[in-house]
């Protein structure tokens, strides 16, 4: 079946864009791998599929498919791809857009200079709701944070576990380039106390306003830049009172600005989005 397909990107974390729309979109996860892979396909971290919304008052569904196939709650980066895609294929005329996902209902808007904020809602920090098995475990308080000690690799890593709709597990580091992120990101993806697997945010904190950030990512390993990972990483580091919102994350892909007022406000996610190109396969 031919398909339709925009190729595009937020701070090097890329998509395939699929408008379901006007085209039939209903792929099993060995075609999803296949669109993924970056020599027989196409090629992305994650792929995007842009409906009409069902709820009334919202305007577009989102779904998303990571590189492994599984489908997922959230895409931070991704919503700010989709924000671009609907307004430059003239599919709405707002800038600011309501669009449901498997984890609710989110706001990205298009700002005067291009880039896009995205109200990621509040983050979820119970931990069996991220979710996160923290039975028999004893944290470690920092600030207003909980730390969980879980053994990676031979070595106990404290860990801050929080959901953005998906689960993320972020430490701080010294070195963010220097940091094991292939030998410990798969370790800690798998981890058995994240039963839905999760992404890993190794975070090194350069000031109370600026952070380095990689993440090896849930059904998509390392990616240049992860919008929910982001927001994760500034959560965790301003509850265990190392940062001051807004905070500038730098990732190998691109820089992206986080603000969070603490408690259950909002997260507020801002950054570029890119249309590399169009294409058409057959799949
Ligand atoms: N790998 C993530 C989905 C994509 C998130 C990331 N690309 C972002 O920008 O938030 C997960 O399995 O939860």
């Amino acid at each position: 079946m031919k398909i339709k397909f925009t190729k595009m990107h937020g701070a090097g974390n890329d998509f395939v864009v699929l408008d379901a729309i006007h085209q039939a979109i209903e792929f099993t996860p060995a075609q999803w791998q296949l669109l993924a892979d970056r020599r027989f396909g196409v090629g992305a971290d994650q792929m995007l599929v842009i409906e009409r919304a069902q709820t009334p008052g919202v305007d577009f569904r989102y779904r998303i498919f990571n590189a492994d196939g599984g489908e997922v709650e959230q895409c931070g980066n991704g919503a700010r791809a989709f924000v671009k895609f609907v307004i430059d294929k003239g599919l709405t005329d707002k800038r600011a857009i309501r669009v449901e996902t498997m984890s609710g209902v989110i706001e990205p808007a298009m700002q005067q200079d291009g880039r896009i904020t995205v109200d990621m809602g509040a983050p979820i920090l119970a931990p069996a709701q991220v979710p996160f098995d923290a039975t028999g475990l004893q944290a470690v308080a920092q600030g207003e944070d909980r730390l969980w000690p879980l053994r990676v690799n031979g070595k106990t890593v404290l860990f801050s576990a929080l959901s953005m709709g998906n689960p993320h597990a972020v430490q701080i580091v010294d070195d963010a380039d220097a940091a094991p992120v292939e030998q410990d990101g798969p370790t800690i993806e798998h981890h058995v106390r994240f039963p839905k697997r999760v992404n890993a945010g190794f975070m090194q904190v350069i000031d109370r306003h600026h952070v380095k950030l990689r993440v090896f990512e849930r059904g998509a390993g390392e990616t240049l830049a992860c919008g929910t990972g982001a927001c994760a990483a500034v959560v965790a580091g301003i509850r265990r009172g190392l940062l001051d919102s807004p905070v500038a994350v730098a990732t190998r892909g691109g820089d992206l600005s986080i603000a969070w007022a603490g408690g259950d406000a909002h997260v507020l996610l801002t950054g570029p989005a890119v249309t590399v190109f169009e294409g058409e396969i057959d799949i």
